[in-house]
Order: C-alpha cells, then structure tokens, then sequence
C-alpha cells in the first residue's frame, strides 16, 4: 500500500546568482518522500543534494517552484513560518558536528532538549547512538565518530519527524562512518523518522528503502530497494 507523503516537491528550481555568475543548482525537481522512508542522495559534486536537502529542510528557498511538508506549503510560509517549521519538525546533521567544545555530550543535547516541546531526555538520547557511557564527555574527549552520534543525539532529542543529514561520514573513515549510519537507520527503524541522507558513497544505498541520484540539477533515477540492509552488514 502507498505510504501517505510527508515532503512534496513540485517542479523546483534553484538559481544562485553571484556577481555576474549564475548558478542553476536545481533545474526542475519532482520528487515525494514518504512516511517512514530512509532515502540515499547520490550524485557527482555540484550535482544539487545539498541545495535540495538545504530546501526541504527550509534552509534555504527554492527559486520557483513549490515544497508542501505534509499539507502545509513551505513555499508559501514568511521567515518566522519557516523557523517554526525548522523548529518544531527537522534534525540536522552536516559533515561537521558543530559541538559545543565547552559542553560536554550531555550538554550539548540538552540545548536543544531545553527548548523542544517534547524532548527526549539526553541521557536517552546518547543512549540511542551507543553513548550512555560518555555523557560527561566534552568533544575533545570524544573520537571523530563519537562526536558525530553526539550531534545525531542533538538532532534526535526533540523528537523530529524528519532527519536530514548532508554528508554525516564525510570526515570519518569508513569503520567509524559504519557506527554512524548504524545510529541514523536504528533511528529511522526505531522512531520512524523520514530521513534523507546525502553521500558519495554509493555503498551506502544499500541501507536505504529509496536512492535518488542527481545529475546538474535533475533528478536522473530513483531506485527502490527491497530489502535495506544495516549498515553494519555493509562492506565497503
Ligand atoms: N550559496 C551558493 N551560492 C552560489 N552558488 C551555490 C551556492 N550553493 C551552491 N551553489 C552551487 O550550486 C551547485 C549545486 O551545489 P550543491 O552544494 O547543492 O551540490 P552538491 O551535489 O551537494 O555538491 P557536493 O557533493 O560537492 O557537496 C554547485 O554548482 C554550487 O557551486
């Protein structure tokens, strides 16, 4: 049966435009992503996955175009609209973890803990991401992988509906990226967050139910798998 959608992106274009220089980052993108899904961006560099995460987690706006998250449209919310849906609805987690250094894990969580409407405690949070044991850790005292499940923590703690993660093991080796991916699909299994997740990897596509690959600006195949695979069981 079709699951119900939670982003629709209609016909979506996205210009930057520098100086002289124009950029066309997205050149017409159509595209749903569905409740429960775990989807794997691919595509070359400059291909548009982070202008297209950056869109539908309302960073950014599209040029033309149109992003409903569940019914309401993005595109039709001001600044202040646009912060509460960021708010209230969308973990991030980039390349780098953006910890605060002072803080330590437990800390860091419950900045965000603070201010949610229906938080998890962070000691649940770090748990989650195989922290239970470093929650008075600061990030210097953390490996590049475990700062990373701090910041999925962080990102996880409020509760989100969605998880967009741009690049999550783009500092890590692979090893320590597998523990990583490991706390983002348990995540999307477990709380049933939709999840998009940008790499270049494309071993990784195997962890997830769709993978979309991009080329300049166009969506140029999706792929559905039938059986997602841990990534612990993936070798690359
Ligand atoms: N803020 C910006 N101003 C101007 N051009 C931009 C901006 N952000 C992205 N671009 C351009 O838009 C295009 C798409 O960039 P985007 O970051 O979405 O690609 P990507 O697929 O995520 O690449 P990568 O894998 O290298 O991160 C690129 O040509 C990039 O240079």
């Amino acid at each position: 049966m079709a699951q119900p959608a939670v982003f629709r992106v209609e016909g979506v274009t996205k210009t930057y435009v520098t100086g002289s220089v124009t950029v066309a980052a997205l050149r017409g993108i159509d595209l749903i992503l569905n409740e429960g899904e775990l989807v794997v961006l691919l595509g070359a560099s400059g291909s548009g996955k982070s202008t297209l995460l950056n869109i539908l987690g309302a960073l950014d706006s599209p040029t033309t175009g149109r992003v409903f998250f569940r019914d309401t449209e993005l595109t039709g919310l001001d600044d202040a609209g646009l912060t509460a849906f960021r708010r209230a609805h969308v973990g991030f987690v980039f390349q780098f973890y953006n910890l605060v250094p002072s803080l330590t894990a437990r800390e860091n969580v419950a900045l965000v803990t603070e201010i949610a409407r229906n938080p998890m405690p962070p000691e649940e949070a770090l748990d989650r991401v195989g922290l239970a044991a470093r929650l008075d850790h600061f990030p210097a005292e953390l490996s590049g992988g475990e700062q990373q499940r701090v910041a999925i923590a962080r990102a996880l703690a409020k509760r989100p509906e969605v998880l967009l993660c741009d690049e999550p093991t783009g500092a890590l080796d692979s090893a320590t990226g597998v523990t990583v991916l490991q706390a983002i699909w348990e995540a999307n299994r477990d709380l049933g967050t939709v999840t998009a997740l940008i790499t270049h990897n494309a071993a990784i596509r195997q962890m997830a139910h769709r993978v979309i690959r991009l080329a300049d600006g166009r969506v140029t195949a999706i792929e559905e798998n039938a059986s997602p695979q841990p990534p612990q069981g993936i070798e690359w």
